[in-house]
């Protein structure tokens, strides 16, 4: 499976449309790859709270409508990070905001969504401004050089969730082999996400693909260190500081060799 994570940089400077125009080019330059992941509210920006309200939208947005094209053209799965979402017409009686990861198959078709489940902020943006999250989502993502009807099961969740590991262990059970997570994880706390990364490999056997968010915007400077983490743990791929894009190539078949070489998770007791 070849993947490639985009590790956007942005400031407070760029606008929205320039800014998706720019991850389009980025999305096409990828073609050839399986799967193409992007970070974390990088059209809202991760950290800019005070435009989210403004720069929310639907699923079938401006944005949303941006990447669904790309993916076709590209014809890769695009994991195109997250947006504010703006539920249409609102459905819950909260803020009517979410976190919402979108994913776009190779023809150009949403066919994922989910909604970030733990929020980040202590109080401050994301449990204020927004709503969690309440579903598990796993999908089926095409491996074209495994084979016309290869498939890997891809369990998603966002950021702040590497810190919960029972969100994983659920996601193991309804069948991930991979798990992506874009972020906007601050450089001050990198050493967690780089850590987090390669637990959740480690104890639930899967391949881990993280891509996180570079550059500096409305004071915070982003961790960058993407990284693509095999189901035993070994660092396949890491990114550095700046903008990047990270290509990584693994074998799936080898999570399942590995899970039966070392078969830890039979051994599970509490469910
Ligand atoms: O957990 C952390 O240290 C960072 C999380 C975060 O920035 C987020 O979820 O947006």
């Amino acid at each position: 499976m070849k993947v490639a994570l985009i590790q956007l940089a942005y400031g407070d400077d760029e606008s929205v449309a320039d800014r998706t125009a720019r991850v389009v080019d980025l999305v096409l330059a990828q073609e050839g790859h399986d799967l193409v992941v992007l970070p974390e509210l990088w059209p809202a920006g991760g950290f800019d709270y005070r435009a989210w309200d403004e720069r929310a939208e639907p699923v079938d947005g401006p944005v949303a409508r941006a990447l669904a094209a790309a993916a076709r053209e590209a014809r890769v799965t695009l994991h195109g990070g997250s947006i504010v979402e703006r539920a249409t017409p609102t459905d819950g009686d909260g803020h009517g905001l979410w976190n919402t990861s979108l994913v776009f198959s190779p023809a150009g078709e949403l066919v994922a969504t989910y909604r970030k489940i733990h929020r980040f902020g202590f109080g401050e943006g994301e449990p204020k401004l927004m709503d969690p999250g309440a579903d598990l989502v796993v999908i089926d993502v095409p491996v074209a050089s495994a084979g016309p009807r290869a498939s890997v099961a891809v369990g998603l969740s966002t950021c702040y969730d590497l810190r919960f590991p029972e969100l994983y262990r659920a996601l193991l059970d309804r069948g991930a082999e991979v798990f992506v997570i874009p972020a906007a994880w601050p450089a001050k706390r990198v050493a967690h996400w780089t850590l987090l990364g390669q637990a959740r490999a480690v104890e639930d056997q899967c391949v881990v693909i993280q891509c996180n968010t570079a550059g500096t915007h409305a004071g915070h400077e982003m961790g960058g260190r993407s990284q693509v983490v095999d189901a035993q743990g070994v660092v396949l791929a890491t990114a550095g500081h700046h903008e990047e894009v990270l290509s990584v190539e693994f074998d799936p078949a080898e999570t399942h060799a590995w899970r039966g070489a070392f078969p830890v998770l039979a051994d599970r007791r509490l469910r």
